[in-house]
């Protein structure tokens, strides 16, 4: 077995409640050590009560956490072997760079010269090394950001946990920080539990993905997984931007699916006519044609111009909306009537309610 087959981080069963409140119900999960986990979801959904408990910083109600194969439910944080970078930074003003960085180590009694290598490593990885003497307060928020990544790096932990580590900083600057976690996840190797609600960073940085909405994994999977098969509306609404079109239809008795008035063809051999579904369509994948063979008609709204992408937002029948990227060379000027179509295995379909089912 290779160290990337092995286990690195394992829920089982693990709920928590505050008083009489449940707000995580029972996940089971097993994270590849090496993997780069994202947890993604609505605020409230318990990703970071999540990570908290695995960091140890609050207890579990039920069930159990083990890491690298060693069961930690029961263990104080620094026995766990993990550390964790918060959103707030969490270093301490007093002190120099330097110290941050070896404070945990000088606590754990680490001896002088293997503390002066590890932090003089850390700051070579993160390119803070000219930054040392100054303190947090002389610094800016990517500085600082790096700096508390920095005290991670030092611990040589086994599994890093990230409680939305770029949330403070602005744009720019966080799809920098961005790139940086990546390269050291590639550079280090090791498991990586990242909390976002930023989903541009979650697609970015993870191996897999999960997505939870009121204390429950709704999926797991790869970026792409997630995005060409979520396994419900709720992801497939969740996980995109735009996110995916998902249109109020039915089965037509043929097999077919009407929409606003037109039928579409389906390709699923179960279907039950007359039943009501849920169509669902990436803006990307649907194609403007000249005629109305397996095609919608839709009448075009107003156009979204972002430079590269444009995004044409058009009503189909009396209250459906619809958005559709435009290709190069495609013009549609609004108020005008268009037909549309999607290549068959680019669609989705969905049962009343919201599973996929084909
Ligand atoms: N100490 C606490 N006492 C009571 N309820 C709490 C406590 N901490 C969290 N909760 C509740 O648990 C649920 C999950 O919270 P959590 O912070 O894990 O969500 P989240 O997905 O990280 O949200 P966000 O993206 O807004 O940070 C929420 O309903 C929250 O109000």
């Amino acid at each position: 077995m290779t160290e990337r087959d092995g286990i690195g981080v394992a829920l089982s069963g693990v709920r928590k409640s505050f008083g009489a409140l449940q707000v995580v119900h029972g996940i089971d999960l097993t994270i590849r050590d090496g993997d780069f986990v994202v947890f993604v979801g609505p605020s409230g959904c318990g990703k970071s009560t999540l990570l908290r408990m695995i960091a140890g910083l609050e207890e579990v109600s039920d069930g159990e956490i083990a890491i690298k194969g060693r069961d930690v439910t029961d263990l104080d944080p620094s026995e766990r072997g993990i550390a964790m970078v918060f959103q707030s930074y969490a270093l301490y003003p007093h002190m120099s760079v330097r110290d941050n960085l070896a404070f945990g180590l000088k606590m754990a009694r680490t001896e002088r010269t293997e503390i002066e290598q590890r932090v003089g490593q850390a700051a070579e990885i993160l390119k803070i090394d000219h930054l040392l003497d100054r303190r947090p307060g002389q610094l800016s928020g990517g500085q600082r950001q790096r700096v508390a990544i920095g005290r991670a790096i030092v611990r040589k932990p086994d599994v890093f946990l990230f409680d939305e580590p770029l949330s403070n900083l602005d744009a720019e600057l966080r799809v920098s920080m961005r790139a940086e976690i990546a390269r050291l996840h590639r550079e280090l190797g090791n498991t990586m539990i990242y909390v976002t609600h930023d989903q541009t960073e979650a697609m970015t940085l993870a191996d897999q993905i999960v997505i939870l909405r009121d204390g429950r994994i709704e999926q797991t999977g790869t970026p792409r997984d997630v995005y060409e098969n979520p396994v419900n509306t709720f992801v497939a609404g969740f996980i995109g931007s735009p996110r995916m079109n998902l249109l109020d239809a039915e089965w037509s008795g043929s097999g077919k699916v009407r929409l606003a008035g037109c039928e579409i063809g389906a390709c699923l051999d179960s279907f039950r006519p007359g039943e009501r579904i849920v169509f669902g369509i990436r803006p990307e994948h649907i194609r403007i044609v000249a005629g109305g063979t397996d095609a919608v008609q839709a009448t075009v709204e107003f156009t979204e111009y972002l430079g590269g992408t444009r995004y044409v937002y058009c009503r189909l029948g009396d209250a459906q909306n619809l958005v559709v990227e435009l290709r190069e060379g495609d013009d549609i000027p609004s108020g005008s009537a268009v037909w549309l179509t999607a290549p068959p295995e680019r669609r989705r379909y969905f049962d009343g309610n919201g599973a996929r089912i084909g």
